[in-house]
């Protein structure tokens, strides 16, 4: 009686499998096959993963009612064992719950990194590295080979936040040896991408059915033992710095301040590790495949990459000049091909996913305690109800317009909304604009003779094309 009280008045959905429920109507792309089903059970619908219910939203009224509305009672998210693998996951900013600690660590992130102020005085580490990709290019244009645009992307992201953190590149200048870091970070991508039966059966989890677990472990425990051994460094330069030497002046610098501040401080040596190793997990993939997805849609459609460079030439000159942040304001056909392209591939399609810390009431139905919530924005961002055309890359479409990503505009929910909506986007927004720009003005691209060019997804963590881009740059005269 009591299971049958807590399944009333849900929304509607698939009826399950035994067991199962239905983990077999996800298919290869959760997020597309959600987006099917929705057609025929709404905005709003229940599923079964396992022993999990699932509600899934489809739509700008109802995500509202999850990310504005109701957004005290989804705070918390559920841990993926493949997340759930690193040591101190509860010092995380993605994953740990909402608390008084997350909300330090949020506040601290944002004021040290993210606000307009701060983000202007680090302009020069950005113009640097996509200085430095640019160079790199130039060497591949000369010996007319191609390049894995998400790979040289993400590499110079990696790079960027680590110079806010650390102050030092972790990715060496040509991208290309197999860097540990880059593997490392790779590795944890790819492992939290998989499907792990464990997370829809709480009593396997301590099995480790499929191994992701013990094999996520090493890479995490070998991130920490890096950070470790650089945090150690920085603490003894601090204190030779005291008797004269020089201070950095970073993120972590900002950390360890923290850390001396008081014996109340939210920091120590150990929490402030998963939190830096979430600026780097979130922050580089999403935007890598970005540009890739962008530079993709610009191969598939030359005119728009002509009309890209044409504003390009008008604005900054030849190549001569260099891209430099500020011109971004003046650049708005640019800025249009960044958000069409985050509309149409969303890195993160179905953001990361909400648990109900109570029973809620969404249109008429019952999100009971413990549900696990999905936003499907990827489905919301091609729904004809809600855009023209909406599988065309018209990046027009956002030129007169007032529709942006920063959470207020529900049909449009690249980086989520809410009080834990992405923390990252003033300095994606800035990075992804800037070397997509400095991508275009310094070459022209083509595809690697006989390569077909396809559009197909894979998904994972963050949402890749299926095949890698590779394209050759050209140097322009
Ligand atoms: C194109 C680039 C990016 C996209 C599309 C993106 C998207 C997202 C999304 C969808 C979420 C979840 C929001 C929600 O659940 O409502 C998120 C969370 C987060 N992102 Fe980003 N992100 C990007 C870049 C970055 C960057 C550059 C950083 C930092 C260096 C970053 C740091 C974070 C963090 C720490 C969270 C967790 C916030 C929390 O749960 O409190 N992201 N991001």
């Amino acid at each position: 009686r009591f299971f049958q009280k807590r399944k009333k008045n849900k929304p509607p959905g698939p009826t399950g499998l035994p067991i199962i429920g239905n983990l077999h109507q996800l298919g290869p792309k959760p997020h597309s096959s959600l987006s099917s089903l929705a057609k025929t059970y709404g905005p709003i619908m229940s599923l079964r993963f396992g022993s999990v219910t699932v509600a899934v939203v489809s739509s700008p009224t109802t995500a509202q009612q999850i990310l504005q509305k109701n957004d005290q009672s989804f705070t918390d998210r559920p841990i993926p064992e493949s997340v759930a693998a690193q040591p101190n996951v509860n010092d995380t900013l993605a994953w740990a719950p909402a608390d008084s600690r997350w909300r330090n660590r949020r506040r601290i992130c944002t004021t040290q990194i993210f606000t307009a102020q701060r983000l202007d005085l680090l302009q020069h580490l950005r113009h640097r590295k996509v200085q430095q990709l640019i160079q790199h290019l130039h060497k591949k244009a000369e010996e007319r080979t191609s390049v894995n645009i998400g790979e040289v992307a993400f590499a110079t992201m990696l790079n960027l936040v680590s110079n806010t953190v650390f102050s030092e590149d972790m990715v060496d200048s040509e991208f290309e040896s197999a860097g540990e870091f880059k593997e490392l970070v790779w590795r944890i991508m790819e492992d939290a991408g998989k499907v792990n039966v464990c997370d829809y059966f709480p009593v396997l989890k301590r099995f480790d059915l499929q191994g992701v677990k013990i094999h996520v472990k090493v890479s995490y425990l070998r991130l920490h033992e890096i950070f470790d051994r650089m945090i150690r460094k920085r603490v003894e330069d601090r204190k030779s710095s005291r008797s004269g030497g020089s201070i950095k002046n970073d993120f972590l610098d900002v950390l360890l301040d923290d850390c001396e501040k008081d014996e109340a401080s939210v920091f120590s040596v150990q929490s402030i590790k998963p939190l830096i190793l979430d600026l780097f997990i979130a922050g580089s993939d999403t935007s890598g495949s970005t540009i890739e997805w962008a530079m993709a849609e610009l191969l598939h459609n030359p005119e728009i990459m002509e009309k890209a460079r044409n504003e390009l030439i008008q604005v900054i000159g030849d190549k001569s000049n260099q891209v430099k942040e500020s011109d971004i304001p003046t650049l708005p056909y640019i800025q249009s091909i960044v958000k069409e392209t985050l509309r149409l591939h969303p890195p993160v399609p179905l953001l990361l996913p909400y648990i109900a810390g109570n029973d809620v009431e969404i249109n008429g139905y019952t999100i009971h305690k413990g549900t696990q919530v999905l936003i499907n924005v990827w489905s919301i961002g091609r729904n004809p109800e809600f855009w023209d055309d909406p599988l065309l890359f018209q990046p027009e479409r956002f030129l007169n317009s007032n529709v942006d990503f920063k959470g207020r505009d529900f049909e449009y929910l690249p980086f989520g909304g809410g009080r834990r909506i992405c923390p990252g986007l003033p300095l994606a927004n800035r990075m992804i604009v800037l070397m997509l720009a400095s991508l275009l003005h310094s070459f022209e691209w083509e595809l690697p003779k006989g390569v077909n060019h396809e559009m197909l997804e894979q998904y994972g963590i963050t949402l890749k094309k299926l095949t890698p881009l590779f394209a050759v740059p050209i140097s322009v005269v």
